[in-house]
């Protein structure tokens, strides 16, 4: 990879346009023309279609602009803080805050009373383009979307567009904004993705692992209180034939007793990069006196928050094509259209799932009950289990219910997989902190499957059949439609 990422040059945009490395008091109107490009680790050349032209390696790289650097905003009424505590908002630094779960947690904690800043490189969106997908929602820009959470709440949300794996961008990010808390959902959390071909494998890695890295640098030389909140994964543990502790088990071996983080079957390239984050955080803690929360946060469903759906500006994307769609979500668009329910091997395969409406409350008390210098704290993230062919007898009832016939098919598995296996996973820690989970029996009924309902002319059955086999991936890279 070091050749790739030494070879950087620059590229102006536009006569006259520059990269600006200092924060600037400009409005979102300057914001288009502050680009420079850099050859870069992303795998666009192996996306371009057959005949076409080749794209380079492009990465829209770095620019330090926070887009509404105004007057910091006094606490609201609803700021979760004590009495105890600083009067001053925390300022929270939510790291890909235009993804899924990042967008949907960067209004919650801004409603919250929080101060904000997004940093996203927006590849998430770029991923949609090369492979030929789209959200079942239209999702505005982000710059839109910020414009209009400032007219409808008076709260501004800085906005730093860049790559954090260019350390010189992250740096002058960490020094404009100081955060208190980091928030961590910056990296590519597709599994199918990172098994399509060698280049997305090391893509994934690359990405998520020297990313994360260099936040812990950044928190290290720059804010050294600050609290890492990194978005883990329940996939990091796999499918043991035990109990699933929440980070850590005591084992006793020949007659000596240590408490060991928990072993580690994590089952794609992306999964194995939350492993690896997971080692060099605990690293750090150690060596560096880094406060740290993991969240192991298992599959996410659902689409609507209290602040996404204030307005259509701000509406959450949801996928359901074949990398980047998760199961349920992906079921209950199969519903809307028509399409056999695609359950993948036996459908055994049990995992944690929750309503995203509980990933924001989860991690806004990760942040407002933070981990002492030098813990790595792990929380399970999920409130239930489900196994596969649970999820799709639900979808189906909960179809009858709309008048819907719901087929189900078994799709052979992409996979390489356990389909029926033991599974119970420990969730404590985060419901004795506060968290009141939605559950899917109701939450499925009144919203999930009425709103795929609502779009379903956007979707493009094409996307739906999974395209991206574990056994199969190879060198070559590979052109594919989701
Ligand atoms: O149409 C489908 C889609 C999925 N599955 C099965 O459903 C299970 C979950 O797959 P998924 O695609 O919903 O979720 P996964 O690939 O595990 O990844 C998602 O959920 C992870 C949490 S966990 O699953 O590791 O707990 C997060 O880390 C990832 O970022 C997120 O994309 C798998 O056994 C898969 O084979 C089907 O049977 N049919």
């Amino acid at each position: 990879m070091a050749h790739l990422l030494s070879t950087s040059y620059s590229i102006k945009l536009s006569s006259g346009c520059k990269r600006y490395s200092k924060p600037l008091n400009q409005g979102l109107e300057a914001f288009p023309t502050s680009f420079t490009l850099q050859a870069s680790k992303y795998p666009f050349r192996s996306l371009v279609s057959q005949g076409q032209k080749p794209l380079r390696n492009y990465t829209v790289r770095a620019t330090t602009l926070p887009i509404s650097k105004e007057a910091p905003l006094q606490p609201s009424s609803d700021t979760h803080q004590t009495s105890n505590e600083p009067s001053k908002p925390q300022r929270v630094m939510v790291i890909g805050g235009d993804g899924y779960c990042g967008w949907a947690t960067a209004l919650h904690l801004s409603k919250r009373g929080y101060e904000v800043a997004i940093v996203d490189s927006l590849i998430r969106r770029l991923f949609d383009h090369q492979l030929g997908v789209d959200s079942l929602t239209p999702i505005s820009s982000i710059q839109n979307r910020l414009h209009r959470w400032k007219s409808l709440t008076g709260k501004s949300i800085e906005l730093y567009i860049g790559d954090i794996c260019d350390f010189e961008f992250l740096s002058e990010t960490f020094q404009s904004f100081e955060p208190d808390t980091v928030v961590h959902f910056g990296e590519q959390r597709s599994a199918p993705y990172s098994m399509i071909d060698r280049s997305r494998a090391v893509f994934t890695q690359n990405n998520n692992v020297i990313g994360t890295l260099n936040v812990l640098f950044a928190i290290k030389e720059f804010r050294e209180q600050c609290h890492l909140v990194k978005l883990g994964t329940m996939g990091e543990y796999g499918t043991p034939n035990i109990d699933i502790e929440e980070g850590y088990i005591t084992i006793t071996h020949n007659g000596r007793t240590d408490t060991l983080p928990y072993p580690k079957q994590a089952s794609s390239f992306y999964h194995l990069s939350k492993v690896h984050d997971s080692n060099n955080i605990a690293f750090t803690c150690k060596a560096w006196g880094i406060r740290a929360t993991d969240l192991n946060q298992g599959v996410v469903y659902g689409v609507r928050t209290d602040e996404t759906e204030m307005h259509e500006e701000l509406c959450n994307r949801f996928d359901y094509d074949g990398v980047f769609g998760t199961a349920l979500n992906r079921f209950c668009v199969q519903a809307a259209v028509g399409h056999p329910l695609t359950v993948y091997g036996k459908g055994g395969q049990t995992r944690g799932y929750l309503d995203i409406r509980d990933t924001v409350q989860c991690v806004e008390l990760a942040i407002a009950n933070p981990a002492q210098p030098g813990e790595l704290r792990v929380f399970n993230q999920f409130t239930e289990q489900f196994s596969v062919n649970e999820l799709a007898t639900l979808v189906t009832k909960a179809g009858e219910k709309l008048g819907i016939n719901v087929q189900t098919i078994s799709v052979p598995n992409p996979r390489v997989e356990e389909e029926e296996h033991y599974y119970n996973a420990k969730h404590t820690k985060l419901v004795e902190l506060g968290l009141e989970p939605h559950l899917l029996s109701d939450s499925l009924q009144d919203s999930l499957l009425n709103f795929t309902i609502k779009y379903k002319d956007r979707v493009d059955t094409k996307q739906i059949m999974p395209s991206v086999s574990w056994r199969k991936i190879g060198v070559k890279p590979r052109t594919i439609r989701a």
